[in-house]
């Protein structure tokens, strides 16, 4: 728990304060009374924004594309960051990780789902995975998100991946030899992962576990973006009390 006089000073840069995201975040972090908005910024304007507006906390919610500069931006001037946006691969997280080496006293979250119905159904999925001979996930968005699979897939399929991996359990049963259009999904960490874009949808996801005889499908779906926000609100006041790198929101909650 960060203390009253950390709070006190918690000053928030918003960037991507124009998106979907974004628009519910400037309205979540308004209403905080620990909280303050003292910068929102959008593709038009400079990070530098950011250091004059005397920020102590960076709310990233833009695009892959974008997000690793201004987590980069944040950590160097030593602010501390809670990220949303999507794709923190292996290889980028790692990048991050030596760069905070150099300054310990930052913490960042990077949380792939904010809501904590996602992150339970992630958990729990983990914990399935193992009694399973079989395990997908179907993840189900808007048609306007740029990446796929999408960072809840991904973190999803790790922990799985990680908790089968613990278990030597092989590789989930598939006789297919012949897929030449990749109807077989993309492969994360041993996982099937199939990627529906569709209108009318916000953010859905389906892990199916199978094994002789039964099926177990462990669903949830955010129907709008209100459903991050009790997260995103947690991220801010607790990334300062934890330095360096914490991936996934599970790691600020008591989930044992
Ligand atoms: N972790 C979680 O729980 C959730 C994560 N997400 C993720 O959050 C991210 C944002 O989603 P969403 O709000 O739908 O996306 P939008 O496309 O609606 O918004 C993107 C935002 O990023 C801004 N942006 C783009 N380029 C830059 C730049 N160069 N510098 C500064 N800002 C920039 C845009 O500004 P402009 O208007 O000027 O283009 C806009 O404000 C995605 O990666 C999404 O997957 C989404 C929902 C939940
Ligand atoms: O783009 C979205 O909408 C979402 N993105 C995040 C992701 O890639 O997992 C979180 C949620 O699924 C909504």
């Amino acid at each position: 728990m960060t203390s009253p006089a950390e709070t006190s000073s918690l000053r928030v840069a918003l960037v991507g304060a124009t998106g979907k995201m974004g628009r519910y975040a400037v309205n979540a972090v308004n209403g905080a009374d620990d909280l303050e908005l003292v910068a929102t910024l959008s593709s038009r304007d400079s990070l530098d924004a950011i250091g004059d507006s005397g920020a102590s906390h960076v709310l990233d919610l833009t695009v892959p594309s974008v997000s690793p500069e201004v987590v980069r931006y944040a950590v160097d001037h030593g602010l501390h960051v809670v990220v949303g946006t999507s794709g923190w691969s292996d290889e980028r997280r790692a990048v991050l990780e030596a760069q905070l080496a150099e300054h310990p006293e930052v913490g960042v979250l990077i949380a792939p789902n904010f809501s904590i119905g996602s992150v339970l159904a992630s958990e729990f999925a983990a914990k399935a995975a193992r009694y399973f001979d079989s395990v997908e996930i179907i993840e189900m968005h808007h048609p306007n998100k740029v990446d796929a699979p999408s960072g809840t897939a991904v973190r999803t399929a790790g922990l799985i991946g990680a908790a089968r991996a613990a278990a030597q359990l092989p590789a989930s049963p598939d006789a297919t030899e012949h897929d030449p259009d990749g109807s077989r999904g993309a492969l994360v960490d041993g996982v099937r992962v199939h990627a529906v874009r569709l209108a009318g949808l916000e953010a859905h996801q389906e892990v199916l576990l199978g094994t002789p005889g039964q099926q177990l499908v462990l669903r949830h779906d955010a129907f709008d973006r209100s459903a991050y926000m009790p997260g995103v609100l947690l991220g801010l006041r607790t990334v300062a009390s934890r330095p360096g790198l914490t991936y996934g929101l599970d790691g600020y909650l008591d989930l044992s």
